[in-house]
């Protein structure tokens, strides 16, 4: 840990030095002593983060060297330490941005050792937010996230390049897992809202009874259960972007509702009567396509015109050829970095299968089975033994090899003849074929691996 630059301001030797004395007992304090407040001006350029300062200075007074102070530098924090018990004088400095106001006595030692303790707290505290909203910026950086080459993914920069830019809303289209809610993340982030929050919100995750209230929020009492106010997601996003995951499973009354709030720009919490504006941007999301749910009478079509803003389409993993090899690449870096293991490589047969395979889980099933890869794999290699796909349509994968239909038929009665332990009676009636059928492919592929 850094030692705590402390500037101590007192014109009285005696008890400048008694209260020096005491903080050097902490050795992580780095202390300088100054008598007037012309000395402590000039040293400014060595960055103290507190200063303790006597109100009566020979050559300046209290409040005006505080004034000085925090116009070169507003992050430093001070502390007065005056001979005067006016409160008149303490609130005024406080008002001036003073972090305390301490009276000089007997314990004001005590007093200042604890207000540096608290200080330095606050202080750590908001350099642990400053570095975490760092790190926040650079995971959803550019770079960081929406990685790929492909043409379909460039056109997908491109939109949001275009959506940074400006407060437009966007709407996210695309199969699940295609990284709809990283895209609105990288957005917010890159974004110039990137300080304030982002607010995501999954309409098909809140229970059909709550939306609202999440939504908009409520007063105490406004309905059964209603102990406290609360304060609404659109409230919560203020001055930052709300991201309306799966919006199209919103029902039709909460769609007008949500149309309103959207037109006029301010919410009423449920149960209240004061109107809220709202600085809030929007981006939305869904895996089915909108249009077809306006034609099904699904959703509004008023609101359909409202939430399309730049409409943004992610495509499947499937159509973006070599970025599975690039995710691939990133998602092992990402988790040797997490586990803090050695670099793992990939062999020639592993990328094969991996480019074959369809993904209908898109992006998050990639990241799952590379995870697992990286676990399983020996000697800092994947292969293609450590790549399970547990896709729930195993199918595609399978399909996904351009085999003929002869091929694909000797392969499953392959599959079930091992299942059966090759009995062959069981295998043909299992399947609903002749027994000569399953006989035949025995004796060809015996004849196969004849050399
Ligand atoms: N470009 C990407 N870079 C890194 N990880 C990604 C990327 N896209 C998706 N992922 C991974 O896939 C997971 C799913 O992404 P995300 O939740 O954004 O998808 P989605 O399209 O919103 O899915 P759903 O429709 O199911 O909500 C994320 O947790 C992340 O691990």
């Amino acid at each position: 840990m850094q030692a705590l630059k402390i500037f101590l301001v007192e014109d009285d030797p005696f008890f400048g030095e008694a209260i020096k004395f005491h903080l050097t007992l902490n050795p992580d304090y780095d202390i300088k002593l100054f008598q007037t407040g012309k000395e402590c001006l000039e040293k400014l350029y060595l960055k103290p983060d507190i200063i303790c300062l006597d109100f009566g200075l020979p050559d300046i007074s209290g409040d005006m060297l505080l004034k000085k102070i925090l116009q070169v530098n507003n992050t430093i924090a001070v502390i007065m330490i005056s001979g005067q018990e006016d409160i008149e004088v303490a609130v005024n400095c406080l008002k001036a941005g003073a972090k305390d106001y301490l009276v000089k006595n007997n314990n004001t030692k005590d007093l200042l050792w604890n207000s540096i303790i608290k200080i330095r707290e606050t202080l750590s505290l908001q350099n642990q937010v400053e570095e975490l909203k760092e790190k926040l910026e650079q995971k959803f950086s550019f770079e960081n996230t929406i990685i790929g080459q492909s043409d379909a993914i460039k056109d997908v920069f491109k939109k949001i390049e275009k959506a940074i830019q400006s407060n437009i809303t966007v709407s996210i289209s695309g199969e699940t897992g295609t990284g709809k809610e990283v895209v609105a993340k990288a957005i917010h982030y890159n974004s110039e809202r990137k300080n304030k929050p982002f607010v995501a919100v999954n309409m098909a995750a809140i229970p059909r009874d709550l939306v609202e209230s999440e939504f908009f929020g409520h007063e105490k009492g406004a309905f059964t259960g209603a102990d406290n106010r609360t304060i609404g997601k659109f409230e919560q996003a203020e001055g930052g972007t709300i991201f309306l995951d799966e919006i199209a499973e919103l029902d039709l009354s909460l769609q007008s509702k949500l149309l309103r709030v959207l037109q006029e720009r301010e919410v009423t919490r449920i149960g209240g009567t004061t109107k809220i504006k709202l600085n809030v941007r929007l981006i939305i999301a869904t895996h089915k396509d909108l249009r077809q749910e306006v034609l099904k009478g699904n959703f509004r079509e008023d609101l359909y015109y409202r939430v399309i803003g730049l409409p943004v389409e992610l495509p499947p993993l499937r159509d973006r050829g070599n970025d599975v090899l690039l995710l691939t690449k990133h998602f092992i870096d990402l988790f040797t970095k997490e586990n803090k293991m050695k670099a793992i490589g990939l062999t020639k047969s592993a990328q094969a299968k991996l480019l074959k395979y369809s993904f209908p889980g898109n992006v998050r099933e990639l990241k799952s089975v590379i995870d697992l890869a990286c676990v399983m794999c020996d000697d800092q290699q994947i292969s293609e033994e450590n790549l399970t796909f547990n896709s729930l349509k195993e199918t595609d994968f399978f399909l996904s090899e351009s085999k003929t239909l002869k091929e694909y038929t000797s392969e499953i009665i392959i599959h079930f003849l091992k299942q059966n332990k090759n009995d062959v009676l069981k295998t043909a009636k299992q399947l609903d074929i002749g027994k000569s059928t399953i006989y035949n492919l025995i004796q060809s592929v015996q004849l196969k691996n004849i050399p």
